[in-house]
């Protein structure tokens, strides 16, 4: 289990982290969230010993995680960071990229776990090629392969996806989301991306004002928000009687008690997003078509 215990932590000008306390379970998958800012990368950096703590403790099992001052080398064997720089050799294959950290000993077993990585990541069309001809989002998938080269016991992800198209992004996420889980490898991702926590993080962890604002699973912050904060994460929202409402809850009806006005239509994909004026506030609702602006209509809550 790793415990973070009281964390604060500031840099020299800026204090980004207050008494912060959380576990993650071996095996477990969390999510940290928050707006840009907040703190999420330093979060990450200091569960990776990459500074000093300013108070409180961070622990994996029985090894206490410190920083510079204690350890000349930064970092744990059984901790992998994927940073947003991603860290690769540039004159060097995809393969000898990823198999950077394994034993050269048994040359068989060594190509047998890169081609398993590389299927994990999706880049099998590019084994040979030098990383330095790769995109973005290509080099982001090499980074991703190595950290999970040597099986870390716990994997810290800074926006894994953020460089990959959305053609791949959600079978790649499913990919290398479900070998940690079947690997029982420990991970922490910070995101900006609803995809990387629905249906994958087991918990989440909003972080806001230093501190941790919401913690719970995605169905239980998705269905109850307590915050417009929070609530944004998912999705766009509205606020009627000081409770939130996603544009699905609501609905345009034949007749109801409210009365609204047509502002915008926004075409969202399978739906329409329709904006309409209510007591001088914009309230946003999911409707099948698109309605002209200016058109009055009635709405209400779904039940
Ligand atoms: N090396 C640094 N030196 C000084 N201040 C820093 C340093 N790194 C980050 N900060 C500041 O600390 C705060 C938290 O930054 P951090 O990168 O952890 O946020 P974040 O939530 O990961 O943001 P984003 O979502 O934009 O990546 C910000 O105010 C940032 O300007």
């Amino acid at each position: 289990m790793l415990r973070v215990e009281q964390v604060s932590f500031g840099y020299s000008k800026t204090h980004v982290l207050d008494n912060i306390n959380f576990t993650v379970e071996q095996g477990e998958n969390l999510a940290i969230i928050g707006e840009s800012g907040s703190g999420k990368s330093t979060l990450l950096k200091l569960i990776y010993g990459e500074y000093d703590l300013e108070q409180g403790q961070i622990w994996w099992k029985d090894t206490e995680i410190k920083g510079p001052k204690y350890n000349l080398v930064i970092g744990y064997g059984f901790m992998k960071y994927v940073t947003q720089e991603f860290d690769l050799m540039p004159y060097t294959s995809v393969e000898n990229n990823i198999g950077k950290y394994l034993s050269r000993f048994n040359l068989e077993k060594r190509q047998q776990r890169i081609n398993e990585l590389i299927d994990v990541v999706e880049l099998k069309a590019f084994a040979k090629r030098k990383v330095k001809t790769l995109s973005g989002g290509q080099k982001q998938r090499v980074a991703l392969a190595r950290a999970l080269a040597k099986e870390p016991d716990i994997l810290l992800l800074d926006e894994p996806f953020s460089h990959i198209d959305n053609f791949k992004k959600q079978s790649l996420r499913r990919s290398v989301f479900n070998y940690l889980k079947k690997n029982a490898i420990t991970c922490i991702v910070a995101t900006h991306d609803k995809y990387d926590v629905l249906g994958f993080a087991d918990t989440m962890l909003v972080l806001h004002d230093r501190t941790i604002l919401a913690t719970g699973s995605p169905q239980e912050l998705y269905n109850n928000p307590k915050s417009g904060l929070v609530a944004s994460f998912f999705d766009e929202f509205s606020i009627i009687n000081d409770k939130i409402y996603y544009p699905h809850q609501l609905k345009i009806t034949e007749v109801s008690d409210f009365k609204a006005l047509v502002k915008d239509s926004y075409f969202n994909g399978k739906t329409w997003l329709i904006a309409v004026e209510y007591n001088s506030r914009t309230l946003l609702i999911e409707h099948t078509t698109k309605i002209n602006s200016g058109t009055e209509v009635y709405f209400k809550i779904r039940p």
